[in-house]
C-alpha cells in the first residue's frame, strides 16, 4: 500500500483542526489550540490503488512555528490554510508558500492554498486579488485557479488526467498552460460549519489523492 502524507500550515485559530476533523469525521467541535502536531490517517482506494493518507494537522500558534519543517520536510502535499476575515493570516500563509519554495523543487510538492471561514464574508479582508502573491516562478509553474472549490476540483482533475495521458500541457486551463511536473497551486473557500464542506473537501481531497497517486 501506498502512503502519502499532506501537512497543513497556517497562523493559530484559523481553522485547520476544525478543517481536518470536518474531512476525516464529517463533524464540528470546538477543540484547544494544537499542541505540536496532531495526525489523522485516512485510507483512500482510488482505480488504480489503495493508498493510505496521513494528514499532520500542525500547530498555528509562533512558539510551535520551528518544529513545523519536521512535519512539511516529508509531505507531499501542503495546505496553507488562512482565514479570510484576518488579513495577517494570509501574510503568514505567503510566509509558508515562500519557505516551501525555498525547501522544495516545483516538482515535489502540491501546494493548496485554504482560504477558510467564508461565513465571515461580510468582514472578509482577503480579496480575490491573490495572483500577486505567487513568484514569478511559482505563477509560471503552478496552476492558479480562482477561489472556489469547484475549481480546485476541476483543476486537480485536469491535471491528473493531463498526467495520466503522458501529456505535460494543458492548453484549456484557464490561467496556466503548463501542467507543472507535480507541483501545483491552487485556491479554495471552505467553511467549517457548513455540512457540505465535507463534500466538497471529498470531492477536492479525492482529485487531490488521485493527483498524489498519479505521481507516485
Ligand atoms: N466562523 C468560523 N469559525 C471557524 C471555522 N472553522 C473553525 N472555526 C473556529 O475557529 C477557531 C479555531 O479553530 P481550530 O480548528 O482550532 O484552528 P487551528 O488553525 O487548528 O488552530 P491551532 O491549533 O492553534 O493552530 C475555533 O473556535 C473554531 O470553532 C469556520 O469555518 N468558520
Amino acid at each position: 500500500m501506498e502512503l502519502t502524507a499532506l501537512v497543513l500550515l497556517g497562523s493559530t485559530a484559523v481553522g485547520k483542526s476544525s478543517l481536518a476533523f470536518r474531512y476525516v469525521k464529517n463533524d464540528f467541535k470546538e477543540t484547544l489550540p494544537t499542541v505540536g502536531c496532531s495526525f489523522f490517517t485516512q485510507l483512500v482506494c482510488l482505480d488504480t490503488a489503495t493508498i493510505k493518507f496521513e494528514i499532520w494537522d500542525t500547530a498555528g500558534q509562533e512558539k510551535y512555528h520551528s518544529v513545523c519543517h519536521l512535519y512539511y520536510r516529508g509531505a507531499n502535499a501542503a495546505l496553507l490554510v488562512f482565514d479570510i476575515a484576518r488579513k495577517e493570516t494570509f501574510d503568514r500563509a505567503k510566509a509558508w508558500l515562500r519557505e516551501l519554495e525555498k525547501e522544495f523543487l516545483h516538482d515535489e510538492i502540491l501546494i493548496v492554498l485554504v482560504g477558510n471561514k467564508t461565513d465571515l464574508s461580510a468582514e472578509r479582508e482577503v480579496t480575490l486579488e491573490v495572483s500577486s502573491i505567487l513568484s514569478p516562478r511559482l505563477r509560471d509553474q503552478c496552476l492558479l485557479d480562482h477561489l472556489l472549490q469547484k475549481n480546485v476540483t476541476r483543476a486537480l482533475n485536469r491535471v491528473s488526467t493531463a498526467r495520466r495521458n503522458g501529456q505535460d500541457r494543458c492548453p484549456d486551463f484557464p490561467m496556466a498552460g503548463q501542467v507543472p511536473h507535480g507541483a501545483a497551486v491552487a485556491l479554495f473557500d471552505c467553511c467549517n460549519y457548513a455540512v457540505y464542506t465535507q463534500n466538497i473537501f471529498q470531492q477536492a481531497f479525492q482529485c487531490l489523492w488521485t493527483y498524489l497517486a498519479s505521481t507516485l
